[in-house]
C-alpha cells in the first residue's frame, strides 16, 4: 500500500487531508502546505521491509513471546522506569491488534459494516482489535488484576443474525494470535474479552483504556487510524501507545512524499517521565521523539479532524487566523494526529465538538502522554490539564488544544478570543 496526501476542497476551506491510497502512484498532491521538513532521524527505520517477525507455532498452551514487538536497541529508557511490563505488554497488544486490522482493512467486505445504536460504523476489526487486546494483555500480564476501559461492546455480537460475523471475528483473531501464541480461542472466549472493557474507569487503582480503532471513518475509507492503548494509575495516564497503522514513517508534513509499504506503519509510545517514542511496526528500530520548537505562530501549521461532524472547522479557521498562522489545516483522523504533532510534523491540534458532545477517555489518553512526554501540553479550551479520573468521559471545557509550551500562551489566548467572538456572533 502506498501513502499519499490530498489537497482537500481547496477553495471551500485550504485544508489538506492525508490519505493512504490503494494505488501504486502514492503521490501526495502539493499545495499550499508548510516547508518541507523530512523526518531525518527516522531514515533508517525506512530500510528495514519485513513485517511482524512470527514465532513457529508451539505445543505449549498461549506461550507467550517477545517477538510481536522486540526490544528497542534503542533502549533509551532506563530500565528501572516503572510501568515497563506494562508497556512491553501494551505494544505487543497494540502490534497485534495492528496486524488484524491491516488485515481487515486490506480485504474489507461491506458485510463487515454494521450500525450501532448511534449509527456511527463499527467493523469487524473494532471487534477484533479489542479482543485481541483485552487476550494479549491478560496472558501477558497473568498476575496483575484488569479493569479496561473500552470503546465496543458484545451487544450487537449476541445478536442472532449476528453469528456468522462473530465466527469471522474468531476466526481472524486465531489467525492473528497464532504468530505469538499457541492457542485456540472460541466465540465465547471472544465475547467475554470484548466485555471485559466495560470497566467504568474513575480516580482509583489500574484501568487500561482502549479504543480498538480510533477513526473508524478513517479506517473505512482507508485512510489514517490508529489502536490507542493507555494505562491509567491513580486517575493518571502513565503509558500510551498508539499504532498507527497507515501513518508515513517520515514526517507527513512533505506532502510532496510518497510512500511504500514499507514506509509507512508507526508504533509512537510513552511512560510517565520517561519521554515518548517512534518504532516501526516492521522493526525493533526505535527513534526518541519531541515536539515543534516552533514558536512563531506564522511557521506553525495546525492538525484537525478530518471530519467537520467531529469538529468545528469554522472555529479552527479563525483561531489560526487570530494566530498568524499562515499553513492550511491538515486534516487526518484519530489520534495520528497525536502522533504526528509529537514528533513535530505539525505545531498544534484543535478539537472543537460541536456542542453537546463528550469526550470519550478513550479518544485522547495515549494520545495525551505521547504529546506530553514529547514535550507538549495538551489542555481543554480554559488552559485545564485533561482529566482522565472522572470515568469513561472528560468532563472538559468547549475543546481541546495540543500544542508546545513556546505556542501555547498565544494559543491560549488566540482560542478564548475567538469562542467569546463566536458566542457574541451567535447572541
Ligand atoms: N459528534 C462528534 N464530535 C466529536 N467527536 C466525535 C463525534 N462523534 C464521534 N466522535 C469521536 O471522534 C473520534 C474520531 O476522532 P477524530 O475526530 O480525530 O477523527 S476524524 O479526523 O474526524 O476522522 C471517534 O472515534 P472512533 O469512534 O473511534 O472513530 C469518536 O469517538
Ligand atoms: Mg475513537
Amino acid at each position: 500500500m502506498a501513502c499519499r496526501a490530498a489537497i482537500s476542497l481547496p477553495s471551500l476551506c485550504l485544508a489538506r487531508t492525508l490519505k493512504p491510497s490503494a494505488s501504486a502512484s502514492g503521490r501526495i498532491s502539493s499545495g499550499s502546505a508548510p516547508p518541507s521538513k523530512p523526518y531525518r532521524p527516522l531514515r533508517h527505520l525506512l530500510l528495514a521491509p519485513s513485517r511482524f517477525r512470527f514465532l513457529p507455532p508451539s505445543f505449549s498452551h498461549f506461550r507467550p513471546s517477545s517477538r510481536a514487538c522486540p526490544a528497542s536497541p534503542v533502549a533509551a529508557m532506563s530500565s528501572s522506569s516503572s510501568y515497563q511490563k506494562e508497556l512491553a505488554a501494551a505494544k505487543k497488544a497494540a502490534s497485534l491488534a495492528a496486524r488484524l486490522c491491516q488485515t481487515v482493512q486490506k480485504a474489507i467486505l461491506k458485510s463487515d459494516v454494521h450500525s450501532k445504536a448511534d449509527k456511527s460504523p463499527v467493523t469487524v476489526a473494532d471487534y477484533g482489535s479489542q479482543a485481541i487486546v483485552s487476550l494479549v494483555l491478560n496472558k501477558e500480564l497473568p498476575s496483575e488484576s484488569f479493569s479496561l476501559v473500552a470503546e465496543e461492546d458484545s451487544a450487537d455480537l449476541q445478536k442472532d443474525d449476528a453469528q456468522e460475523t462473530l465466527e469471522r471475528i474468531t476466526a481472524l483473531v486465531n489467525d492473528t494470535l497464532s504468530s505469538e501464541y499457541n492457542t485456540v480461542v472460541s466465540d465465547k472466549d471472544v465475547l467475554a474479552a470484548i466485555d471485559s472493557g466495560k470497566s467504568e474507569g474513575g480516580p482509583h487503582g489500574r484501568h487500561w483504556v482502549l479504543d480498538p480503532i480510533d477513526g473508524t471513518k478513517g479506517f473505512l475509507r482507508g485512510d489514517q487510524y490508529a489502536i490507542a492503548l493507555a494505562l491509567l494509575d491513580e486517575g493518571k495516564v502513565v503509558l500510551g501507545v498508539l499504532a498507527c497503522p497507515n501513518l508515513p514513517l517520515t514526517s507527513i508534513a512533505n506532502v510532496d512524499a510518497h510512500y511504500s509499504e514499507n514506509q509507512i506503519g508507526c508504533l509512537l509510545y510513552a511512560t510517565t517521565g520517561e519521554g515518548a517514542y517512534l518504532q516501526s511496526l516492521n522493526d525493533s528500530s526505535t527513534v526518541k521523539i519531541n515536539v515543534s520548537t516552533v514558536d512563531n505562530p506564522a511557521d506553525a501549521s495546525f492538525f484537525e479532524s478530518y471530519e467537520a461532524a467531529h469538529s468545528l472547522h469554522d472555529l479552527s479557521k479563525a483561531i489560526a487566523e487570530k494566530l498568524g498562522v499562515q499553513a492550511p489545516p491538515v486534516r487526518i483522523d484519530s489520534q495520528a494526529k497525536y502522533g504526528a504533532l509529537a514528533r513535530g510534523d505539525g505545531a498544534i491540534y484543535l478539537r472543537f465538538p460541536h456542542k453537546g458532545y463528550r469526550e470519550k477517555i478513550w479518544d485522547h489518553a495515549a494520545g495525551s502522554i505521547v504529546v506530553t512526554e514529547a514535550g507538549g501540553i495538551a489542555t481543554d479550551a480554559a488552559g485545564n490539564h485533561l482529566d482522565f479520573s472522572k470515568g469513561r468521559h472528560l468532563d472538559l471545557d468547549t475543546g481541546i488544544i495540543v500544542t508546545n509550551k513556546k505556542l501555547m500562551p498565544a494559543l491560549l489566548n488566540a482560542v478564548q478570543e475567538s469562542i467569546k467572538a463566536q458566542s457574541a456572533s451567535h447572541l
